[in-house]
């Protein structure tokens, strides 16, 4: 068959007709039931991998409905004639797998810390990427030391990461998650957003003696990126006043030289990467360099060899005992046959804070898609999930209401650490308590609460009579909610690493089984390229009338209202 031809969508696949099977016979059944029905189901139904144990045996599945996953990975192929592990082969050996980008994806090459040559175009690109950890290295420690300083000789205190996606999210959820490494006196800040708000707050106050930005944009023409780039620079000089100042308070990371150097910042203080690494998975590129110089570089090269490990277990295990492969798969499971229409991601850490908030862009840029591959329209089967989340025990308080006791069926994934870096804390053992709120939740939206059981409970508490029945609905737990645990030994850079690459090859699994380019993200586009449009309709004079009513309304009422100064 010719390379640009489409093959089946998934769905026309022998064994989806068979999960659809056996969706169709599960749905009877509770997972009480399956629980009961076989003593070694936590046997079974679960991995481990290094510090990580991975428990998905709170699904709705059996093992028929596993070896069903599997096969449907093995049969599911690309336009390239590729199945799940042949593509994820493809992507290791450097393959263009990007194909409507035409590039490689390679962030696993960031974090091959070997030798094993990784070629693209025949052209080994592992030195290359020895070279940059170098200078990163090197930067962080002359800033660590307090050997690199500012423009009137002092040591620095503050780095101001600018950036956004890609070059903000990975960032902003490792150096959060690995606080507790991080350098006393040096503290790290993130801007992202446009709104002139964020910049303001963040340097509000910060000395500009002490404090160096880091531009980091992969194309270097992103317009609030570049924009809020600007303005630092203006707020930096107006107390440094010097232009050459510049050059000790601004780097940049970037595959852009030329926009980098126009922007005034010398090549020596950019920090380079390439177009085979996809904004969503750069953290372990030069736009980490935020992490490494806040956690130190020790700590961020055991980031990458966590992430590596993962990697290697990706590459070579086979679907059955591979966690990427069977979360992807058990993911995609309740995404196309079940109807989930998102996934919470819950973690039990407050290290992990931004994690779920890290993997929407992860998870939605990637496979918030609707077209294979070979651009044939997907109306057949549902893709990427929408991903939400918040640390417990925080949801407990706020949404978990709606996965106990609505109507919609939200898979969850629980994680937490099964030691906590902060102990001692006086009469009270936090963490059990949040473990056991953990273990508690994961069993209550497993096994629920019948209605002879809420029952018993009202009678107890000395309620009866008309009173008990009105209020026996309410009380009662369907129960019958999947999900996963992840429990890890400790919140290490290495473990980080781990889990970050488990839910990028999780991502990965799911894409190549629909079919879709999960490295791609065209989506975004139609709304910048309006906005472009609209930027100088705002400040000029008069009524707009070019838009639908509706926007052209909002335009000019908002031109009506607005002062700049
Ligand atoms: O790093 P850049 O080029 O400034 O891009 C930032 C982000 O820009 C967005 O438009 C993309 O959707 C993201 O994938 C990307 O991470």
């Amino acid at each position: 068959m010719p390379a640009t031809q489409d093959r089946p969508h998934a769905t026309q696949l022998p064994s989806w007709k068979k999960l659809s099977d056996q969706q169709k016979q599960l749905s009877s059944k509770h997972l009480r039931d399956l629980f009961a029905a076989d003593p070694k189901r936590f046997e079974k139904f679960h991995l481990q991998f290094h510090d990580l144990l991975f428990d998905f045996s709170k699904n709705i599945v059996t093992e028929e409905t596993l070896t069903t996953l599997f096969a449907l990975a093995r049969e599911a192929k690309d336009f390239k004639d590729y199945e799940v592990e042949e593509a994820r082969d493809a992507m290791f050996s450097g393959e263009k797998i990007n194909t409507t980008e035409d590039r490689a994806v390679l962030h696993i090459a960031l974090r091959n810390l070997t030798d094993r040559p990784i070629n693209v175009d025949g052209v080994n690109q592992t030195p290359e990427v020895h070279k940059v950890l170098k200078q990163m290295e090197r930067w962080t420690e002359q800033i660590r030391s307090g050997e690199w300083k500012g423009y009137t000789g002092k040591t620095i205190t503050d780095v101001v990461n600018i950036g956004i996606g890609g070059s903000d999210l990975g960032p902003v959820m490792v150096t959060e998650a690995l606080k507790s490494y991080a350098k006393e006196g040096l503290r790290v800040h993130f801007v992202s957003n446009i709104d002139g708000t964020h910049l303001v707050e963040a340097v509000k106050h910060l000395n500009a003696e002490t404090t160096v930005f880091i531009i980091a944009s992969k194309t270097f023409t992103t317009q609030e990126t570049i924009t809020n780039a600007k303005s630092a620079r203006t707020w930096f000089l107006s107390f440094a006043k010097d232009q050459s100042h510049v050059a000790k308070h601004f780097v940049a990371l970037s595959t852009n030289t030329e926009e980098v150097t126009k922007f005034g910042i010398a090549e020596e203080n950019m920090f380079g990467f390439w177009d085979w690494v996809g904004g969503r998975y750069s953290l372990w590129s030069a736009i980490g360099l935020s992490i490494a110089v806040y956690v130190g570089f020790d700590k961020f090269r055991e980031l990458l060899q966590g992430a590596h490990d993962m990697d290697e277990h990706f590459r070579t295990t086979p679907l059955e005992k591979n966690l990427p492969a069977v979360l992807g798969l058990i993911g995609l499971w309740y995404n196309n046959f079940w109807d989930a229409q998102t996934v919470a991601i819950l973690p039990y850490d407050q290290y992990l804070s931004r994690f779920a908030a890290y993997f929407q862009q992860g998870d939605m840029e990637s496979n918030g898609k609707s077209v294979t591959k070979a651009g044939d329209k997907i109306n057949d089967f549902s893709t990427g999930p929408i991903i939400w989340g918040e640390p417990g025990t925080n949801g407990q308080h706020a949404f978990y209401q709606l996965i106990h006791q609505g109507t919609k069926l939200i898979p969850a994934d629980f994680i937490a650490p099964i030691n906590s870096q902060n102990k001692d804390l006086g009469e009270d053992d936090h963490h059990t308590i949040l473990l056991s709120n953990f273990f508690a939740q994961t069993e209550a939206l497993m096994k629920g609460k019948t209605e002879e059981e809420a029952r018993a409970e009202l009678q107890k508490s000395g309620l009866s009579g008309e009173k008990l029945e009105k209020l026996l609905p309410h009380k009662v737990f369907a129960g019958n909610k999947p999900t996963n645990s992840i429990l890890f030994q400790k919140l290490e850079p290495r473990t980080l690493g781990r889990l970050i690459a488990l839910y990028e090859h999780k991502i990965f699994v799911q894409g190549a089984v629909w079919n879709i380019n999960s490295f791609d993200q065209w989506g975004v586009e139609l709304g910048k390229q309006l906005a472009k449009n609209i930027l100088p309709e705002l400040t000029s004079n008069g009524d707009i009338s070019t838009h639908d009513s509706s926007t052209n309304g909002l335009i000019n009422y908002f031109k009506a209202h607005y002062h700049r100064a």
